[in-house]
């Protein structure tokens, strides 16, 4: 087992273990726990719950218990896998075109090659809707489009199950409403990726990362982070600089829908530091909350942009998540579809004091996503690091 294995399992058996499952009526566990289960044991890594799609109502107290959750028995169609490998492993001068003329950082193709990561931005809003930056092919299209479709679908459902018939709207509406600002991401981490000719400052900012919480975790680090967590810095650090990754961050999104393929190296922190290994499971889509629920989730007049009395033990926070896929296992592929309000919806409204002033000032998702682009490394709802 390879040294980055091996510190990560280590990491694993100290981290805060989930408590047990709710049981239903009929004395089956509704959401499953396989860190429960007849093969568990003490070693073994804590592991995300599985909710059924005919239990969605579920979802808010499972995602007050965990970082995220795996759906099972759900309606989506396979994930087009096929389709992110056609794309992304097209001929450098195919990508080329599909990379958009203005520069936007939220449609076409991307990559971070100090990384070992590339990747494809479909956004359903405005012009993009044509697939304007797609490969020009029928097939790629209709299949892309159905997945984008159906998740977002799925997603605004999620939402809904944290609004109660009669009681104010937990997740307002009209930020589910038109889909705004939603998009899908094919994602492609391999060693073939790697660039030695390009460095980190060359490269473009991933979307990601919160400012609602000071804590820095760092920018590409992540296993020197999960090393440090612990209190033990190894060598860890010089490591993952050749291993296909993506930096710990939280999405700007209300919620985030991954399926993936073997090599797993996803990994979900709770909010104690503990982290659960989140690999592909048959048939299940994984999904985490984003930055913008834990402001629709926060107490009851408090806002998380003023203190962390804002985070009570319903507040759903977004989940802090980093890939690290390990030597010699090949590439891993992943579609990920992210629900966001538009641009311009606020996402959170707080009284300050101006000038001496009380006044209400309302903060809108563009502006998180503006602050996210300027802070150094990523921010993140993680308690001790
Ligand atoms: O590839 C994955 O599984 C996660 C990708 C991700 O976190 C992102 O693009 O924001
Ligand atoms: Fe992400």
């Amino acid at each position: 087992m390879s040294r980055i294995a091996t510190q990560i399992k280590a990491l694993f058996s100290s981290s805060t273990h989930p408590p047990a499952p709710k049981r239903n009526a009929k004395g089956t566990p509704s959401v499953s726990d396989k860190s429960t289960g007849t093969s568990a044991n003490a070693a073994d890594p804590p592991a995300l719950p599985k909710v059924r799609y005919a239990d969605l109502h579920l979802i808010p107290q499972t995602l007050a218990k965990y970082p995220a959750f795996y759906l099972i028995d759900h309606p989506l169609p396979p994930p087009p896998f096929p389709q992110a490998r056609q794309l992304l492993t097209a001929p450098e001068s195919v990508k080329a075109t599909l990379i958009d003329k203005g520069k936007s950082t939220t449609r076409g193709y991307h990559h971070a090659k100090h990384s070992g990561r590339e990747w494809w931005d479909y956004s359903s809003e405005g012009e993009d809707r044509d697939m304007r930056l797609a490969p020009d092919d029928e097939e790629f299209r209709r299949v892309s489009k159905e997945y984008h479709e159906q998740s977002v679908e799925l997603l605004k459902q999620i939402c809904w199950t944290f609004n109660k018939d009669g009681e104010e709207d937990v997740v307002p509406r009209e930020v589910m409403g038109g889909g705004g600002f939603t998009g899908m991401r094919y994602l492609r981490y391999s060693p073939d990726v790697f660039d030695e000719t390009q460095t980190a400052e060359e490269s473009p900012p991933v979307a990601g990362a919160s400012r609602l919480d000071g804590k820095n975790v760092g920018t590409g680090d992540l296993v020197a982070k999960i090393s440090h967590a612990q209190g033990g810095y190894t060598e860890l650090h010089a490591d993952s600089d050749d291993l296909p990754r993506i930096e710990a961050h939280t999405d700007l999104s209300l919620f985030t829908l991954i399926a993936a393929t073997e090599p797993s190296g996803l990994y979900i922190w709770n909010r104690r530091c503990g982290v659960f290994p989140a690999p592909p499971v048959e048939n299940a889509v994984l999904v985490m909350p984003g930055d913008c629920m834990a402001y629709y989730t926060a107490v009851k007049g408090k806002n998380p942009l003023d203190s962390l009395d804002a985070i009570g033990e319903k507040t759903v926070l977004p989940a802090a998540h980093a890939v690290v896929v390990p030597k010699g296992v090949g590439e891993r592929y992943s579609v990920v579809v992210f629900l966001r309000p538009d641009r311009d919806a606020v996402v959170s409204k707080r009284m300050v004091r101006r000038k001496g002033v009380e006044e209400v000032e309302e903060t809108a998702l563009w502006w998180l996503a503006t602050e996210k682009l300027e802070v150094e490394g990523r921010k993140c709802w993680l308690a001790d690091i």
